[in-house]
């Protein structure tokens, strides 16, 4: 199948990259030249684990082109894929005009007969009014059927998720649009769910909205722990045997982040809204959220008199391991209030250094590695969960730091392990270890 992608971001580049893998002879076209000329050497602009190697199997396969012009990549497209962005807006509903303007450049440039399957996540009715716009700015007499087919990968994880995913959703009004679809996954072996265009729409929304609210619930439950000398993760274990619960997303912290659960749960509450549908229960959901990483502040606040001139040592900045996405990374609040507060703050992420200068104040400064972090630091926080920091032997944050005081955000080590050093530990929903104070420091 000759399939054209527009638009090269998470999405575009993986689906595009996976769909080549699996035999089709995929054109992504992109808008940024940079990024194009990047993408026909077989480099990825986003850090994912194995795409690179993948993109370059199939560029030199030539089942992968990379192009800005869209006449190139639509001519003789069977199947067009649009896959730009659809970020939040001010009022937390989707901008589509990235959208709106892929619907009319494909009015203009196709010439024969073809299926457009959505991949960008849009508000329930958008299939409907991208066909109209399309149909409405055709240039040639083309027939035109539109699919949604919502992405269900995750960053760090992409490449994975493509060929193992649960299923793959697959909404449309015509039978043979959808079976073409059906088709052309076929190779990767995944149950595919048929619905109606407009549900499945929702079931992207829904599914975002009902994991960002276990991890708002876990992370409640963690706040209470807290109170009432629980473990959270003993408590999510616990409840995660349930098969009706599950044991994923149950990992308290500071809040999720990332370009797609915080502008999802924001747009759902719109398209609620839209209807005069009060989405009390997610609405919820985003506040909790929101309040985490205060509450993580609020702790070192508590502990510190002042952190002026304090050096802090910043251990993670991308929204999660395995990536060096930075959209609404938790790094972002928590390392503005401690530049606010006159902390010398030193940061250091294995791979999101490069994206974070461009968002952070200026005033962070970046270590090249865990240990120049945390050398003299008078405090130690970890925002995101990497195996390096993971793997880090707690003796290290007593060698290098002047005080070694740990605030963990996302419970890299297990409290037990840590009572065996002179250090001070503070991590989510789960006891402190303050063996510093047996220092009387
Ligand atoms: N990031 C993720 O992990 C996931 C994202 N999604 C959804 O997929 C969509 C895309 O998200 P990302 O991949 O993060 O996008 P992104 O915003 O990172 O990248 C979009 C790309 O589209 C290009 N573009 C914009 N207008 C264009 C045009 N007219 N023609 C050609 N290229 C154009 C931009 O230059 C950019 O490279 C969004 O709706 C998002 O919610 C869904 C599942 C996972
Ligand atoms: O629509 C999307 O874009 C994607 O959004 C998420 O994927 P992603 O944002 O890449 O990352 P997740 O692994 O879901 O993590 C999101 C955030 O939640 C946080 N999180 C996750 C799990 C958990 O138990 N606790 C928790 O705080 C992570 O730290 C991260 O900040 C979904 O998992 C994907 O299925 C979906 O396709």
């Amino acid at each position: 199948m000759k399939i054209a992608v527009v638009g090269t971001g998470y999405v575009g580049l993986v689906t595009g990259t996976c769909l080549s893998e699996i035999g089709h002879t995929v054109t992504c076209i992109d808008i940024d030249q940079k990024k194009v000329n990047k993408m026909r050497e077989g480099i990825s602009p986003i850090y994912e684990p194995g795409l690179d190697e993948l993109m370059k199997k199939n560029i030199q396969g030539r089942r992968l082109f990379f192009t800005t012009n869209h006449n190139e990549g639509f001519e003789e497209a069977d199947v067009i894929y649009i896959a730009v962005g659809t970020p939040e807006k001010e009022d937390g509903s989707a901008n589509l005009s990235f959208v709106e303007q892929v619907a009319k450049d494909i009015a203009t440039h196709v010439k024969t007969d073809v299926v457009v399957v959505t991949k960008s996540t849009v508000p329930v009715g958008t299939n409907d009014w991208i066909k109209e716009v399309i149909q409405n700015n055709l240039v040639h007499n083309v027939k035109v059927d539109l699919v949604s087919n919502p992405e269900f990968l995750r960053e760090g994880a992409a490449i994975y998720d493509s060929f193992n995913g649960d299923r793959i959703v697959v909404g449309a009004s015509n039978e043979s649009a959808a079976s073409i679809i059906e088709e052309i996954n076929k190779p990767f072996g995944i149950p595919v769910f048929k619905t109606n265009v407009r549900s499945a729409e929702m079931i992207k929304y829904a599914a975002n909205a009902f994991l960002a609210t276990k991890i708002s619930f876990i992370n409640e439950v963690s706040n209470i722990c807290e109170k009432v000398g629980a473990n959270v993760e003993e408590v999510a274990n616990g409840m995660g045997q349930d098969s009706r619960i599950g044991s994923q997303f149950l990992n308290a912290g500071i809040g999720y982040g990332g370009s797609c659960f915080p502008k999802d749960t924001k747009a759902l509450i719109q398209i609620a809204g839209n209807v005069e549908y009060d989405f009390d229960l997610l609405k919820g959901v985003v506040r909790v959220n929101q309040k985490q990483q205060e509450i993580l502040l609020d702790k070192l606040n508590k502990r510190f008199n002042s952190l002026e001139g304090k050096k802090v040592a910043v251990l993670g900045l991308a929204f999660k391991p395995n990536t060096d996405d930075m959209r609404e990374a938790a790094s972002i609040v928590i390392t503005k209030h401690l530049v606010e507060k006159g902390a010398h703050v030193v940061a250091y992420d294995p791979v999101a250094k490069e994206n974070a200068t461009k968002i952070l104040d200026s005033n962070v400064k970046y270590a090249t590695n865990t240990v120049d972090a945390l050398k003299d630091a008078d405090v130690a926080l970890i925002l995101t969960e990497w195996n390096e920091f993971k793997d880090l032997e707690i003796g290290t944050f007593v060698e290098n730091m002047k005080l070694p005081v740990i605030f963990d955000g996302r419970n890299c080590y297990d409290p037990k392990i840590v009572e065996n050093y002179f250090v001070e530990y503070h991590s989510m929903g789960r006891p402190s270890v303050k063996n510093l104070q047996l220092l009387n420091v």
